[in-house]
């Protein structure tokens, strides 16, 4: 419509230039100047001429320019995708420069109301363009991003900034896209995680002339991640201290199980169930089972079975082990038990206690056994060699105060007496002195086994020394004294030896003293006994006498 205004406005001019000129040419005639007033007209005319054909010049270049800018516009709507068809008809019938502001506004809104991080740089890495969400995200403005003259320093990170240049640089040279992740840097050093993409731009000749940053939050991804990978390393150690733990565990088992297998005790350990969950080599060998016995899981009770033909007394052994098991003490006293091929044993138990709960539960309890018939008989030899005489097996001197004593102390509590007989050879010496000190042990030996078999199971035969014995003998009476006194002397005198084919004998010479008749203690009534024998000594030998008699 204004074209067509135009070109109507340029036809009335020419025919103004036509009147001007007419209007001059008649001033002319009237003045007689017609040559001059014709020239004015052919100038008027060419004027309006070339006025008509400068405004049609100008309708078409303006028509030309409303056309380009019309696909100007619905290419960027296609850019966009969000033009419709009538909003590209609207575009095109309209004109000027102000259709084109307003789509470049709305793309500009579109442009800055995106999520993530757009940014344009140039072939130098300057910053042109930043939308606003990178205050969103790091607390900068656009304005400040923009003004910076290292903006990669600015909003990148120290870390990864050399990186990042040299990303850019890449995708300016090689004219090819990059992707990474990098960490963004904000106000108050607020960092910021993000993935970007980098592509290039390029001017109407297809080269490139920057380079488009797109940016997205990835902070709260890359938080999980740290977080997963701290819980990985966490699960790492914990799984690595647990590898250590079993490994010095097992390691201190086989310690542990190499050290029970050479020690001489037996060793069971049976869980609250009352099966065994352990023992040791020398177990099985205690109690005469095979190596190859294989007694984990097996209960108590068939232990019992398997072990009641060895035991001595199998009821009375099984009654110990119920009582243990039903006391309280954490640990058992020693007990002592026989089998019947002659061995002695000893066992003692304890509770088992858990580590967990700072050992308060019981898990078990362990059976400690020990084969002692070797260390039994050792000291049984001990004591024998400390109260027996070596050459007459009689308790000797030492065992004869001992059993004084207890003696007394016994007969003093319940008031009755203590006989003693003293007991001293006649005429050994010469046996010695014809025969030989071997001939007078053995006629020590045989008075010692005559005299043994003479005295009671309740009466006590001591050698004392040399060729001198004695006899204690509890309850005692004196006319039982005086009895026992005359058979030993008898006994001693019936004696009869050979040596080297020559006949030999010996008698006897005894003293008789009662506690507390003749004494009130040990001393004294060995006094007492000592000089009755000798008194027996002096009348004639071969007799006895009792104390207090003289
Ligand atoms: N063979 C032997 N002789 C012993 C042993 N112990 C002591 N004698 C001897 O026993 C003798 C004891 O001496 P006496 O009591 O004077 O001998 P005895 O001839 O009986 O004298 P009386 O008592 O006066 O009759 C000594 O000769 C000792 O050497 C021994 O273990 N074996």
């Amino acid at each position: 419509m204004k074209n067509a205004s135009a070109l109507l406005i340029s036809v009335l001019a020419a025919l103004g230039a036509a009147l001007l000129a007419t209007l001059v040419l008649w001033l002319g005639v009237e003045n007689g100047r017609f040559a001059g007033g014709l020239a004015v007209l052919a100038v008027a005319a060419f004027a309006g001429l070339a006025t008509h054909c400068h405004l049609r010049r100008q309708w078409q270049r303006r028509n030309g320019e409303q056309s380009a800018l019309a696909e100007h516009v619905r290419r960027l709507g296609d850019g966009v995708g969000g033009v419709d068809e009538s909003a590209l008809q609207t575009a095109g019938a309209l004109s000027g420069l102000a259709t084109v502001t307003l789509e470049v506004r709305r793309l500009r809104e579109i442009a800055e109301g995106v999520h993530g991080v757009e940014a344009l740089f140039g072939s130098a890495l300057e910053l042109q363009w930043i939308s606003p969400s990178i205050h969103r995200l790091i607390g900068r403005t656009p304005q400040e991003c923009t003004r910076a003259a290292d903006p990669i320093a600015l909003l990148v990170h120290e870390s990864d900034r050399l990186y990042c240049r040299r990303m850019a640089r890449e995708v300016i040279e090689s004219n090819a896209g990059r992707d990474f992740e990098m960490r963004l840097l904000g106000d108050e050093g607020r960092v910021c995680w993000v993935a970007c993409h980098w592509r290039p731009q390029h001017d109407d000749d297809g080269q490139v002339c920057g380079v488009r940053m797109s940016a997205e939050d990835i902070q709260g991804r890359k938080e999980a991640e740290y977080k997963l990978l701290e819980t990985v390393a966490e699960l790492r150690r914990a799984q690595a201290l647990r590898e250590n733990y079993l490994s010095r565990s097992n390691d201190e088992r086989q310690r542990l199980a190499a050290l029970l297998n050479v020690i001489r005790l037996g060793i069971l350990f049976m869980d609250r169930e009352h099966r065994v969950t352990y023992y040791n080599r020398a177990m099985l060998d205690i109690w005469r089972m095979p190596a190859n016995e294989n007694l984990i899981g097996v209960r108590d009770v068939v232990l019992e079975h398997k072990v009641a033909t060895l035991l001595e007394a199998p009821e009375a052994y099984f009654a110990h082990i119920r009582e243990v098991v039903t006391s309280r003490g954490e640990v058992s006293e020693p007990h002592e038990f026989r089998l019947k091929d002659g061995r002695i044993l000893t066992d003692l138990s304890s509770v088992v206690s858990s580590a967990a709960a700072g050992g308060a539960r019981g898990i078990g309890r362990v059976w400690i056994y020990e084969d002692v018939t070797e260390q039994r008989q050792v000291a049984e030899k001990l004591v024998a060699l400390a109260e027996r005489d070596p050459l007459t097996n009689l308790f000797n001197r030492r065992r004869f105060h001992e059993e004084l004593e207890r003696l007394l102390a016994d007969a003093s509590r319940r008031g009755v007496r203590v006989g003693l007989l003293a007991i001293d050879l006649d005429g050994f010496k010469p046996i010695n002195d014809e025969f030989g000190h071997q001939a007078g042990d053995e006629v020590l030996v045989t008075l010692a086994r005559e005299v043994g078999g003479i005295i009671r199971r309740n009466e006590l035969f001591f050698r004392l020394g040399g060729d001198e014995f004695g006899v204690l003998v509890p309850d005692a009476e004196s006319t039982e004294l005086v009895g026992l006194a005359s058979r030993i002397v008898r006994g001693i005198e019936a004696l009869r030896f050979t040596f080297d084919g020559r006949p030999a004998r010996l008698t006897a010479s005894l003293g008789i003293a009662l506690y507390p008749d003749h004494a009130t203690n040990g001393e004294a009534l060995i006094a007492a006994a000592d000089h009755a024998m000798y008194r027996s000594k002096n009348e004639g030998r071969n007799r006895c006498s009792i104390a207090g008699e003289d």
